[in-house]
């Protein structure tokens, strides 16, 4: 078995390590490449027996799975170097949004899968968002879906839903932590109490909540009605809550797919320039 890994950056090196550690792919398996090498020494050292290449095309030739972890336009440069080598045989993994399956279908001979990832996933949580491509055979599909159970939760999506399934399973964290370093801040200056101590309570809490309403089927409103006593401390705190952030959502909602529609732009001229040349 060869797994091929392109681009070393954030995500690559992270769903490496989640594998790895959840013991759903061995390091001699595994042959990465990426443009910045300092990035590549550090997987080596971390992960013993992995192998590291200096091209993609390395990276590509004769992988069973190859996981495309770059920027959405850098996939004409890499597209352009792996594309000799791909086979119809091989399974690549695209991991970003804004490339389309067909485009991918059109460009390579490989079998495709788009499948988004999130941070969570580092720590064997989260969901993995899946859209499967139109050459997967059920086997395929079956082995990516064990394959990424091992660290995540798959859900199938539509090529449609990408945007705004991306946003609150990928993005999400990330606005999560924003809020929370504001709940946080507010504690510390407006009480004195230690960060350290308010970021654990922080934690601790998110991570209840979650599961709450995930084990015990809770939803958002019955949770604000389970923690708010009738004329109570949260009742009043929460009506201040909903008035200062009413429709904050529906604005990071329109700048996600804003800027999406802007990248889908983008990334198709690239990859359709790609073809003329
Ligand atoms: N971050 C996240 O939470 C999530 C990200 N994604 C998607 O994953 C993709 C990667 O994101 P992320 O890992 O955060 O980005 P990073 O910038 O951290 O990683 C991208 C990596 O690709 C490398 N790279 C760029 N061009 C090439 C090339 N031609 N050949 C080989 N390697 C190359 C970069 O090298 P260099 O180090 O030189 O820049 C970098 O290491 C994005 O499309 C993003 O949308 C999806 C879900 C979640
Ligand atoms: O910020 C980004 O573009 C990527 C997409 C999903 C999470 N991070």
């Amino acid at each position: 078995m060869k797994i091929g890994f392109i681009g070393a950056g954030s995500m690559g090196s992270l769903l490496v390590g989640a594998f790895v550690r959840a013991g759903a792919m061995r390091p001699d398996d595994i042959v990465v490449s990426s443009r910045t090498v300092n990035k590549l020494f550090d997987l080596a050292d971390q992960y013993p027996g992995l192998q590291t290449v200096t091209t993609n095309q390395e990276a590509a030739l004769g992988a069973d799975y190859l996981f495309l972890c770059v920027k959405p336009l850098d996939f004409r440069t890499v597209l352009d170097e792996i594309s000799p080598v791909l086979t119809s045989e091989q399974i690549v993994i695209s991991i970003t949004s804004p490339v389309k399956i067909l485009s991918l279908e059109e460009i390579i001979p490989c079998k495709v899968a788009k499948i988004i990832p999130s941070v969570v996933n580092a720590v064997g949580s989260g969901a993995s968002l899946f859209i499967w491509g139109s050459r997967l055979t059920a086997e395929d599909q079956a082995a990516l879906w064990n394959l990424f159970s091992a660290i995540s939760e798959p859900i199938l999506i539509s090529e449609e839903e990408v945007r705004v399934a991306s946003d609150i399973s990928s993005c999400g964290p990330a606005f999560l932590a924003c809020l929370l370093e504001q709940f946080i801040d507010a504690a510390v200056i407006s009480t004195g109490m230690e960060r350290e101590t308010a970021t654990e309570l922080a934690c601790e809490m998110m991570l209840g909540t979650a599961r709450l309403m995930l084990e015990q089927s809770c939803s958002p409103i019955e949770l604000q009605a389970k923690v708010s006593v009738p004329g109570g401390i949260t009742a009043a705190a929460l009506e201040v809550l909903r008035k200062t952030t009413r429709g904050a959502f529906l604005q990071v909602l329109r700048t996600t797919h804003e800027k999406f529609a802007e990248d889908l732009d983008r990334v198709d001229y690239s990859l359709s320039a790609r073809e003329r040349t």
